[in-house]
């Protein structure tokens, strides 16, 4: 059980719309600045508290590759000791703890849950991780971050950030929409024909062959469902080969069904050999909770 801004939170193992050339080129651009300032940002600084620093408990080296000759899916174990992230406030001169004294730790092949109430600082907990944190002389953090067993610097490992809001081009189907985003972020696959075959497994990989050929939609054009949605972001990420997959509240909207294979498919990319961390909202209502 760890603490997140004094709530209780169980850890648990377990479009961009629009017609037109202009708003297609303008979101290609969108999607070239997102993928520019979705690398790492700004690490947790290693704290001096590295007293419970315990290497011999990691796996990994410190390699900084993100896949492994073979084009299986490098390792990366990202440890976090008493995070603790807080927010100043000048003119009460009071400070509110986003984050207090936060420890867990993530494996490649592990799925690891991340459950708490809104509010509860789940979205910060995994910005600290991903080193998104916005930069802001009134957020203080601290604690020690490590990826396989060095402490945390900028680019030590390639990640995925699947986010709340989903950004895709509304008019496309799901297939062009990954073969932009293959051609986009994978330049060095030669030919159309082997960019279709890229694209067709991760179709296949990420559940999406029923509806590969459907228009993506928006709230005005009815088109894939809000699963479906989840599970074409997590594709567009997955082109990048990240280490570590980091997923908002994949789950959150979603009717029990769509849920399940989201969370099916995130267990699958933990079965491939990422590490998974994701945030799920859990109101409470559900009195078994985290097991
Ligand atoms: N930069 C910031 N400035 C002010 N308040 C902030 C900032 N970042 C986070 N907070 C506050 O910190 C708390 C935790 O926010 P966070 O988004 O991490 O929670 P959450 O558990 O992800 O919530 P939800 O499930 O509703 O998305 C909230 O009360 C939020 O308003």
């Amino acid at each position: 059980m760890v603490v997140f801004g004094g709530n209780k939170v169980g850890q648990v193992v377990a479009g961009i719309g629009g017609n037109g050339l202009g708003q297609i080129l303008a979101a290609v651009a969108t999607a070239l600045l997102f993928h520019l300032f979705s690398g790492p940002g700004p690490a947790l600084p290693p704290e001096a508290d590295q007293e419970d620093r315990d290497e011999d408990d990691f796996a990994g080296d410190s390699e900084s590759s993100d896949s492994t000759a073979d084009g299986k899916v490098f390792p990366v174990t990202i440890r976090w000791r008493n995070i603790t992230c807080s927010l100043s406030d000048k003119s009460s001169k009071s400070v509110r703890f986003l984050l207090k004294n936060v420890s867990g730790e993530a494996k490649p092949g592990r799925l690891l849950a991340i459950m708490g109430p809104s509010g509860s600082g789940k979205t910060t907990l995994l910005n600290v991780l991903a080193g998104q944190m916005m930069a802001s002389p009134r957020v203080h953090l601290s604690g020690l971050l490590e990826v396989n067993g060095k402490p945390s610097s900028n680019k030590a490992y390639k990640f995925a950030y699947v986010r709340q809001e989903d950004l895709f081009f509304s008019q496309l189907t799901v297939r062009e929409m990954l073969s932009l985003a293959a051609e986009l972020q994978r330049p060095e696959i030669p030919s159309m024909e082997e960019r279709d075959e890229y694209v067709n497994t991760l179709l296949f990989k990420l559940g999406l062959v029923s509806c590969a050929d459907t228009r993506i939609g928006d709230a005005k054009v009815r088109g894939i469902s809000g699963g479906e949605k989840k599970r074409l972001s997590l594709a567009c990420e997955l082109i990048a080969s990240p280490s570590v997959i980091f997923a908002d509240e994949p789950t959150t909207g979603l009717d029990a069904f769509q849920a399940e294979k989201v969370m099916e498919t995130l267990r699958q990319l933990a079965q491939d050999g990422h590490s998974v961390i994701c945030s799920i909202q859990w109101t409470g209502l559900d009195r078994t909770g985290p097991n």
